[in-house]
């Protein structure tokens, strides 16, 4: 279903911009697009994500399209529908390449398929989008390949040669103004051009965020927003510093950002302190909102006691970024290892502080517990997991329903699922820095399920009602709750627990008592970090 709740605005600083035509509630839909203008697969993901849906699939369930051998789609329907949307065009293109072309190429030249006369002029949604061709020819190399791809989308088109400039103007639109098509979980697999979602400026401290399911993309308030406030979304990880934040907004959208989170330099702390989050009786179990108040209070007083006593915390944190950019090209798995150790290590200061979600603390978390899961040392990457989700993510994300944090939890109940399936002589090797009787003290069936009914709660406002998302969760619970009721009484008072329903003291006791097994865990995330190898 298509939903606006939004109308053009402008601003001498921002230009064009989008504000709110109601009072929305935080995890309102703003604007939900069915048929986003241009969507593109990404190479990477052509083999696992249908090339209509955008849905992923078991690589062996989706069928190539017989002629290009490019495109994948998940049902004949799908098929149909992508070759009368775009696909009748584009096929004999990717036929006669011999590799398959870059996305944005791909974009470009699908953009300029929606142009059949093109030449004549843009359709007024594009033709007043900010694209900064001025900015770019500035930059001779960067010009250069613009123009560059752009001849060579003007001759695939046959568009006329005279037109390149034209073309050009509009590959640095989707530059601006395209998106990162994402699964669910945030997860990367296209790009996404749609001229209305594209007005939506931004802010570090963002007031509404993109939602992908599928071919539907949506802007969906993360805080309450009034009639008539602009609509703002982050185009870079807000997480990061400053410093990082300015070079990258400069370099990819040639402007500074002025938001208050920028102007006065806050740390997420002080950030977590200042945004109204609601949170539930049942997250504060797992994670208590008003002992993060005040562990926010003391961690900013901490910050400005090292601030006095040191000049050098910022020198190191510049210096761990380089070592950040250096792991993400090493040669091999060890090496990324070992460097993300050693920024850690550089890092010692706020970790001796407890200042977990400080830049870029949080990003090397992240990063080292994707590369446990890239190498199947999943237990592993379950302890860091909840590590993160206990002291990084909420004040990274205040929100309870930020994507984020609910993807987070989505992921550590499977990750439990999974640790439940395992004979405990597996579990116990392969988590040996745990002492046994710890592990033999948490029941993963019912730590699965207990986080399964927090990320059931907050789903409809993260990813919205009726998703793939949120089915998927639902399956989930389903499935959990099936188990449950062969092994006992447990399952019942969870789900008493869940519904706000009077489960006396014993609901609240067992879910603390399930929490705290987890929070023993997280605590040896830093053992893990110490032994695990790739
Ligand atoms: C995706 S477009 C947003 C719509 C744009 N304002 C327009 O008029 O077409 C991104 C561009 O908007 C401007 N912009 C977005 N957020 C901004 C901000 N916080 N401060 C200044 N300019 C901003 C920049 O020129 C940026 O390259």
């Amino acid at each position: 279903m298509e939903i606006n709740h939004s109308k053009l605005t402008k601003d001498p600083v921002l230009g064009n911009g989008i504000a709110a035509t109601k009072d929305l509630d935080a995890g309102e839909v703003v604007i939900c697009i069915n048929e986003p203008f241009v969507t593109v697969v990404e190479k990477d993901a052509l083999e696992r994500v249908c090339s209509y849906c955008m849905l992923e699939h078991e690589t062996s369930s989706l069928k190539r399209c017989t002629r290009c051998k490019v495109v994948r789609y998940c049902s004949a329907e799908c098929q149909k529908l992508d070759w009368k949307l775009i696909h009748k065009n584009e096929c004999s293109l990717l036929t006669k390449l011999p590799h398959t072309p870059p996305t944005s190429f791909r974009a470009l030249y699908q953009l300029l398929l929606r142009y059949p006369e093109f030449g004549t002029e843009l359709d007024p949604r594009s033709a007043n989008l900010e694209h900064h061709v001025h900015d770019f020819k500035k930059d001779e190399k960067r010009w250069g390949e613009t123009m560059l791809q752009a001849k060579a989308v003007t001759e695939y088109s046959k568009s006329p040669s005279t037109k390149t400039e034209k073309v050009a103007t509009l590959l640095c639109i989707m530059r601006i103004n395209g998106f990162r098509a994402a699964l669910p979980d945030d997860t990367p697999i296209g790009l996404c051009y749609e001229p209305t979602l594209a007005l939506a400026n931004h802010s570090c401290m963002p007031n509404g965020f993109i939602m992908f399911d599928g071919r539907c993309v949506s802007i969906i308030a993360l805080n309450p927003i009034k009639k008539d406030d602009n609509i703002f979304i982050t185009y870079v990880d807000p997480t990061q510093s400053r410093d990082t934040r300015r070079a990258e907004l400069r370099n990819r959208y040639f402007f500074d950002c002025n938001c208050e989170k920028c102007m006065d330099d806050e740390n997420p702390y002080e950030i977590f302190r200042k945004t109204r989050v609601v949170s539930s009786p049942e997250l504060d179990d797992f994670v208590d909102h008003k002992v993060l108040g005040t562990n926010a209070g003391s961690r900013i007083a901490t910050i400005q006691r090292l601030g006095q006593e040191s000049q050098s915390l910022s020198l190191v944190i510049t210096k761990v970024y380089g070592v950040l950019q250096q792991s993400r090209s090493a040669a091999s798995q060890t090496e990324r290892l070992s460097l993300l150790k050693q920024a850690l290590s550089d890092l010692s200061v706020l970790k001796a502080n407890q200042l977990f979600a400080l830049p870029p603390y949080p990003i090397i978390m992240d990063e080292l517990y994707i590369a446990y899961v890239d190498n199947g040392h999943l237990q592993s990457a379950l302890l860091l997991l909840l590590f993160i989700s206990l002291n990084c993510d909420p004040y990274s994300w205040p929100q309870p329903h930020h994507p984020f944090r609910v993807t987070h939890l989505f992921t550590i109940s499977r990750l439990l699922k999974y640790a439940a399936s395992l004979e405990p002589a597996t579990l116990a090797q392969n988590l040996s820095c745990v002492p046994k009787g710890i592990l033999e003290g948490i029941d993963f069936i019912d730590a699965t399920h207990a986080v399964l009914i927090l990320v059931n709660e907050f789903a409809p406002k993260s990813h919205g009602r009726d998703t793939t998302f949120a089915r998927q969760v639902q399956e989930e619970i389903r499935e959990v709750e099936e188990v449950q009721r062969l092994r006992g009484r447990t399952g019942e008072i969870l789900r008493r627990w869940q519904s706000g329903r009077d489960s006396g003291k014993e609901g609240i006791l067992i879910a603390k008592r399930i929490f705290d097994g987890l929070k023993t865990l997280a605590g040896f995330a830093f053992t893990v970090i110490e032994i695990q190898t790739l």
